[in-house]
């Protein structure tokens, strides 16, 4: 499902987010990607999502070049950003037909599929609430299901759960872990917690400096001794939870779950909702993708969606300034 040879990214001013990384991921696996801030997950999730172009390696995602096909690869795949972007005085189901429609679904189909993905994900009946009035929990369902409303194969996740309480964070891997069997979708999530990689990922990826530096099942990686984080710290110099993420700033308003929501952006890596059609991209840039092309992405409050234009989207493409 996912393919890379010596995938990298440099920026301008020298720096080697990524160097070299190889990746393979299967069909059906839910894949956790860690590291130390600053260690390139996120511009290696940009990569594969196709809204940073790589400077350098092959990839195949979701069955289509990367580079040579970044419109086929955006198509297939769903990506939930850390961010928000979503007007929250919209409706749900207004958001996510929109959504569907950008993606080239009629409204009869696209109404089936969002009435079963709400479903799927518990937030039945909630199609009429603005965005902006769903607690935390149900908030990064939302970001899912826009993620999932075209019916993607591949499913890319990016710190999906930070600034959840712990009882909403278990719910959201309940739901992915459901996700994958009933949608028989592939998961690639970036995390800083080492109890969801352990809870939810098949198999983990360390990278640090940029560079892969471990690979294997949790319990392998484990070897029967020892925590994720000792493994971690072992390899990385540091642990792990030292890097933890802290709750999203400014968002205060517990919600019916008890979760406060979080939609904080990573430092200044946009997050989008980079569509079917978009191009564009920029290094760390808001841009408003397309419609018309290419589906993917949102990040809105999470959702990976098409190509709306909106206010705090990265947009998709490898294309970029
Ligand atoms: N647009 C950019 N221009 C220059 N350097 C960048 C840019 N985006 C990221 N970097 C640098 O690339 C490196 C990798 O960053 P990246 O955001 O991928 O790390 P990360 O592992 O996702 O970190 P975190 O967990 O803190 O989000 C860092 O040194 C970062 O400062």
């Amino acid at each position: 499902m996912i393919r890379t040879s010596g995938l990298s990214k440099s920026f301008p001013g020298g720096v080697n987010a990524v160097r070299g990384v190889d990746l393979a991921v299967e069909a059906g696996e839910i894949v956790g990607f860690l590291g130390p801030n600053g260690a390139g997950k996120t511009t290696t999730m940009r990569m594969l999502t196709t809204l940073l172009r790589p400077t350098g390696g092959v990839a195949t995602v979701a069955g289509r070049d990367l580079l040579a096909d970044p419109r086929g690869v955006r198509r297939r795949i769903g990506y939930v950003s850390q961010g928000g972007g979503t007007n929250p005085a919209t409706p749900v189901g207004d958001e996510l037909e929109l959504h569907a429609m950008l993606y080239g679904m009629r409204r009869g189909p696209a109404r089936e599929r969002i009435g079963e993905i709400l479903e799927r994900l518990d937030l039945s009946g909630l199609e009429s609430r603005p965005a902006g009035a769903l607690s935390g929990g149900q908030r990064r369902r939302f970001d899912l299901a826009f993620g999932l409303v075209h019916g993607p194969s591949l499913l890319f996740l990016d710190e999906p759960t930070t600034g959840l309480d712990p009882q909403s964070r278990a719910n959201l891997w309940a739901h992915v872990t459901r996700l994958r069997e009933e949608e028989g979708l592939t998961v690639f999530l970036t995390t800083h917690y080492l109890e969801e990689a352990d809870a939810l990922a098949d198999r983990l990826f360390v990278i640090d400096h940029g560079a892969i530096v471990a690979e294997g099942t949790p319990a392998e990686l484990k070897g029967g001794t020892g925590t994720l984080d000792d493994v971690f710290l072992s390899i990385t110099g540091r642990s792990l939870r030292e890097d933890r993420p802290s709750a999203a700033p400014g968002s205060s308003r517990p919600g019916p779950d008890g979760v406060e929501p979080s939609h904080q952006e990573s430092d200044g890596v946009g997050s989008g909702r980079p569509g079917p059609g978009g191009v564009g991209s920029g290094d760390g840039e808001p841009s408003r993708p397309g419609p018309g092309g290419v589906g993917s992405a949102g990040s809105g409050p999470g959702g990976v969606g098409p190509a709306v234009p909106e206010r705090s989207a990265v947009a998709p493409a490898c294309e970029e300034r």
